[in-house]
């Protein structure tokens, strides 16, 4: 079975954090996040595939939706698991709001064979999800790299 877990951030910047990140660059760990971000602060960006941040700019009435690293593995690489930052803009209070659909925790994740052929060779180990956060948190490894741990090499 999938896990969800709700987020409530409240960041509480100052004047000596502007220009700082709050929170680093990462992807998140599972297979997908509905963010419903502040209306008024911006600060988020996420990473185009020439490695810039592209600012998304608050939009009242919308929610954002990225794919995590789950979605990565169990799509073969197909589907992206994009990489974003919280940047401090101006000190203030900002909220979030993130609602996190997670891999099955009782299952191994492995690429859908409809994902896997001749063309399209496995490129992630199976893994299960105890293992992927101890590698993630013990080594401090948020931004993907835990999958590249995982890549098989052909
Ligand atoms: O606060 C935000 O806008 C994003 C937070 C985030 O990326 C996360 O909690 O994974
Ligand atoms: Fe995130």
């Amino acid at each position: 079975m999938l896990e969800q877990y709700m987020n409530i951030i409240k960041y509480s910047f100052n004047p000596q954090q502007v220009g700082s990140l709050g929170v680093p660059t990462h992807t998140d760990n599972g297979f997908l996040t509905i963010l419903q971000d502040d209306e008024y602060v911006g600060g988020l960006g996420m990473m185009n595939e020439n490695g810039e941040f592209v600012p998304v700019d608050p939009s009242p009435g919308t929610f954002l939706v990225n794919l995590g690293d789950i979605a990565k593995a169990w799509s073969n690489g197909r589907l992206c698991n994009v990489m974003h930052r919280v940047l401090c803009k101006e000190a203030t209070i900002r909220i979030s709001i993130a609602s996190f659909l997670l891999g099955p925790k009782d299952e191994v994740v492995e690429a859908a064979q409809e994902f896997v052929d001749s063309e399209h060779p496995r490129l992630y180990a199976p893994f299960n999800h105890d293992d992927y956060w101890k590698e993630r948190l013990s080594k401090n490894l948020r931004a993907g790299e835990v999958l590249e741990l995982l890549r098989v090499n052909i």
